[in-house]
């Protein structure tokens, strides 16, 4: 399932994340719509056991180029796990984890669940990415909303990327001090698991 890498491999972060948001673009609209349902069903399957062995399930409210892990978070809630999704107070306030369904339109134009939901703390988190490499090194939106929420959860939780194949690169990303490094890769070709660090 790993890809090579774009060539030459941008050196730096904000070049690899412009480039890899192009190729997961491409890569999205080629997908016919029942392909891109039945690998999104792929991925649920690769994450069903990591679901049965949680408590409380995050995920996220996909946007258009990425893959929907809404079909394993039913899963999740079919297996009685609670299941959250990230919510802001405002643009500039810090992400945090909501009990419920998406219902209420976000600041970052994304549906989340609305503020009376409670906040919640996940033991395993769906972690939606840009790109990663095989250390669990990761590129993100760039706004370090995952990286700041994620620092005093990781404690706790299982954090498991989540894309396409394509998205797990066979470079190496440069990490930043601030990165938070994930567990694991689930996509529709399976889960794989980084050594610990
Ligand atoms: N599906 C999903 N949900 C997520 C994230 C994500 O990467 N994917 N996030 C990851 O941290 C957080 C939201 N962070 C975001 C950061 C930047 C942009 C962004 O730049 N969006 C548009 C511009 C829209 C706008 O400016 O309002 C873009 O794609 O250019 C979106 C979300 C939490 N929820
Ligand atoms: N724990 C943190 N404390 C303070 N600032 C942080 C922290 N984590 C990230 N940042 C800031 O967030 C900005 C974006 O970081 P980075 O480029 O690594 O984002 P990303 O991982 O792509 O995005 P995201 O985590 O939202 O998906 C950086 O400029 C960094 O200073």
């Amino acid at each position: 399932m790993v890809v090579p890498s774009p060539f030459p491999f941008p050196s730096d972060k904000p070049a690899l994340r412009t480039e890899m948001r192009a190729r997961r673009r491409a890569y999205a609209a080629s997908l016919a719509p029942a392909t891109r349902l039945a690998l999104e069903a792929e991925l649920a399957a690769a994450l069903e056991p990591l679901l049965f062995a949680a408590r409380i399930v995050a995920a996220y409210q996909p946007m258009k180029d990425e893959i929907s892990p809404l079909g394993a978070l039913e899963r999740a809630r079919a297996l009685g796990k609670e299941t959250a999704l990230p919510a802001f107070a405002a643009r500039d306030s810090r992400m945090t984890f909501r009990a419920g369904a998406a219902t209420e339109p976000g600041p970052w134009g994304l549906l989340q669940p609305p503020s009376s939901s409670p906040p919640v703390v996940p033991d395993l988190i769906l972690v939606p990415l840009v790109a990663c490499d095989l250390a669990g090194n990761r590129i993100g939106m760039g706004q370090g909303h995952y990286d700041r929420a994620l620092e005093g959860l990781r404690v706790k939780a299982r954090l498991v990327g989540t894309g396409w194949d394509m998205q797990l690169l066979d470079g190496s990303i440069a990490a930043d001090p601030w990165d938070q490094t994930l567990d694991a890769f689930a996509s529709p070709a399976g889960l794989k698991e980084f050594k610990d660090q």
